[in-house]
């Protein structure tokens, strides 16, 4: 449904002292398959947004080449956009016209009747949980409300492949997974292939078949999410000793078992492969050496901890890095 060979975009900003490069995307390739959830996670300025601008025509490539529904991104860009549906990060906007209304024009400008763009949008505005407000202006709506509307808009003329960038960011819990439950129909009842941007590692692991992480331009891993997980060393045992003295002899049995054994305060963790087999034997050896403990947790890997194995930086820290690729001309 997707595949891209090398696509870089490089943006120059400023002028003269002040010209930059800006290398947004550094080469990236995709093959995402019909059917597929696909959701492309990475920090603040990975370059998430920016691929997706180059896949929905909306910016074309500096190099490399992609299609999209069997279509050049760069000669097919009509065939592309009508294949599609694209829910962007800043949402649609709208004139001052009632919801029912924005959502049938924008129907029709993708060729549909009338008549189908009412049964249509009507059908997704109660599947989105927007019954009720046809007749109202999005501007007058909740946020989370709008964010539905961007999402029946991008989804009127019935599209198979689907582009959501962020979509549930700024979401209150409820209506974050309220739009999960949404995306997850969309392939379910639907077969649609869904290609989705997200910060949130939670989402990506609930949502997604495969994981594309993109930092700094390029993709660092693609893998279903228990794969990559499974990259990370072990799951996480954490102790907290009872007594700062014998936090050292702690320290010292699980590293028996653990690699990577950290200390802080009375605190004393490492990745312990299948920690559920290896934990009981543990506690005992803890006990034959007179520790106590007074916790223990155990911690599957999260997309975080793959972040933080693939890169050395975790997602916050990459985020608070961002910028840092941006070179002077
Ligand atoms: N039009 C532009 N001109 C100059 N630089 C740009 C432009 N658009 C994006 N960038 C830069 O390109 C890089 C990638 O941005 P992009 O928006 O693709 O990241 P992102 O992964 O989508 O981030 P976010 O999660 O914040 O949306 C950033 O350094 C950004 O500042």
């Amino acid at each position: 449904m997707i595949t891209a060979r090398g696509l870089v975009q490089t943006f120059h900003t400023g002028r003269g002292k002040n010209a930059k490069e800006v290398h947004a995307v550094e080469g990236v390739d995709l093959d995402i398959a019909e059917g597929e959830v696909v959701g492309f996670l990475g920090p603040n300025g990975a370059g998430k947004t920016t691929t997706l601008r180059m896949l929905t025509t909306l910016l074309r490539p500096t190099a490399g080449t992609a299609t999209v529904a069997g279509y050049d991104v760069v000669a097919e860009p009509v065939q592309v956009r009508r294949s599609i549906g694209y829910v962007s990060q800043v949402g649609a906007t709208f004139s001052g016209a009632y919801a029912g209304d924005e959502v049938v024009d924008h129907g029709m400008l993708y060729g549909m009747s009338r008549a189908d763009a009412v049964r249509r949008g009507q059908e997704l505005f109660e599947r989105l949980q927007l019954d009720g407000l046809w007749k109202r202006m999005p501007r007058n709506m909740s946020g989370g409300q709008k964010r539905r509307l961007d999402v029946v808009m991008g989804l009127i003329h019935d599209p198979t492949l689907v582009f959501l960038d962020e979509p549930t960011t700024g979401l209150d819990p409820q209506a974050r997974a309220n739009l999960w439950q949404h995306i997850e129909g969309l392939r379910s009842t639907h077969g649609a292939t869904v290609f989705l941007t997200t910060h949130y590692l939670d989402e990506a692991d609930a949502l997604a078949d495969r994981i594309l992480i993109i930092d700094q331009g390029r993709i660092v891993a693609a893998d279903t999410p228990d794969n990559l997980k499974a990259q990370v060393a072990g799951d996480l045992v954490d102790l907290e000793v009872a007594d700062a003295a014998q936090v050292a002899v702690a320290a010292e049995r699980l590293a028996a078992i653990a690699e990577g054994v950290e200390r802080d305060g009375r605190r004393v963790r490492g990745r312990v492969a299948r920690a559920g087999r290896a934990v009981p034997g543990l506690l005992r050896d803890l006990e034959a050496a007179g520790v106590a403990l007074d916790s223990i947790e155990v911690a599957r890997p999260t997309l975080d901890d793959v972040f933080l194995t693939l890169t050395g930086r975790t997602l916050r820290d990459a985020e608070a890095g961002e910028g840092e690729k941006e070179k002077v001309a």
